[in-house]
């Protein structure tokens, strides 16, 4: 998966713009650099974003701009897309991060699982409602990413760069494979410090609790484990009423005078390259606070600080189908305003159809 990733972003502009996610209603494709912040910083990546994709009525939905969206409601049904694939291409993307998705969700099954196990609940009658709806599938996400090098030399200059501002991810769990680069580093914030997070054991023998270790595939690096790093998502801290908190993350560029083993080596510096697959509920399920007499009989403490990461304009809403659409259409302002006309995003996160705003304002 980070071979066919690396070929890809590989590719010229041109290529890669051929799958623009700005054609897509459903927020499906590649995003140059600079087109994301996060928190209030521009972020230094390109990426592609695919996603689950539905059985559509209409084959040419996602694909053609003059697709009446304003017609779908809830928005969340808008998501429902199909991929922009490269295959003429690259044909090998579309099977291989298939096959790759498929996997990787079958993992966080078990994690998702596991999550109810450890609060003393049976996973079937906790969240599995939530997951496998009659109608209507777990809506996983997989953005492939490549971070160009920080070519500043200067000390002068900010010693980094950000790759990816800090944040927590607003979905359920996301696992996330990544290459180990010599300047890009992957960081979590734990007990009070930013913490690098490596992205293959040295030891093969050295198992690290916090990490699921997977036997690498790649040609590049057939001889070393990599890492498949878990990380906690907003909606798993609101549905545990905080138990489990949120892992808050960042990427960081270093320059080649803060990479130690850039500079002692003459190795040209290449891009970070990471694939992370968010893990969602079904978008027709709302997700809250479970009943918190049903976990009332574990001891902990909930940190008083548990909630400083979630941003406050940023609030969960409960249908896990309009907070997806709410997250994306603020990270993608360009792609709302191309595709979305008739939405508004209120300060709250609710999403109204503009016509249902002048009406609400006309009753108050
Ligand atoms: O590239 C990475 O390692 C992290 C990406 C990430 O956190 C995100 O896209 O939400
Ligand atoms: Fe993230």
């Amino acid at each position: 998966m980070l071979d066919e990733t690396r070929s890809f972003f590989r590719r010229p502009l041109d290529d890669k713009m051929r799958i623009s996610y700005e054609n897509s209603p459903s927020f499906r494709g590649f995003m140059k650099l600079g087109v994301e912040n996060t928190s209030g910083k521009l972020d230094y990546r390109e990426q592609v974003e695919y996603a689950v994709e539905y059985n559509l009525k209409n084959k040419d939905k996602d694909n053609s701009s003059a697709y009446q969206h304003n017609k779908s409601f809830p928005v969340y049904e808008r998501l429902k897309g199909r991929n922009p694939w490269p295959d003429d291409i690259q044909p090998t993307l579309k099977s291989t991060t298939t096959k790759y998705s498929t996997e990787v969700c079958a993992i966080a099954d078990v994690i998702r699982d596991s999550l109810c196990l450890a609060l003393k609940l049976d996973p079937k009658d906790t969240l599995h409602d939530k997951f496998f709806h009659p109608t209507e599938v777990p809506h996983w996400v997989i953005k492939l990413i490549s971070y160009p090098p920080n070519e500043s030399e200067s000390e002068s200059e900010k010693s980094t760069q950000q790759g990816v501002g800090e944040h927590t991810d607003t979905n359920f769990l996301t696992l996330l494979a990544q290459d180990s680069s010599t300047d890009g580093v992957l960081q979590a914030f734990s007990q009070g410090e930013w913490i690098d997070v490596p992205s293959s054991s040295i030891d093969d023998d050295d198992t690290n609790g916090d990490s699921t270790k997977c036997s690498s595939s790649s040609s590049s690096s057939s001889s070393s484990s990599r890492y498949l790093i878990c990380n906690l998502g907003e909606q798993v801290q609101t549905w545990s009423n905080g138990y489990f908190l949120a892992t808050p993350h960042r990427v960081i560029m270093r320059t080649s005078s803060s990479s130690s083993f850039a500079t002692t080596s003459n190795i040209p510096r290449t891009p970070r390259t990471s694939v992370a697959l968010f893990y969602n509920p079904s978008l027709a399920a709302t997700m809250g606070p479970l009943d918190s007499n049903k976990i009332s009989n574990l001891s902990w403490e909930r940190p008083q600080d548990y909630q400083q990461w979630q941003r406050p304009n940023n609030l969960m809403i409960p249908s896990v189908g309009d907070n997806t659409f709410k997250s994306l259409a603020r990270s993608h302002p360009k792609v709302f305003a191309r595709h979305h006309k008739d939405l508004k995003i209120l300060d709250d996160g609710r999403i109204i159809k503009r016509r249902d705003q002048s009406t609400n304002l006309a009753r108050s």
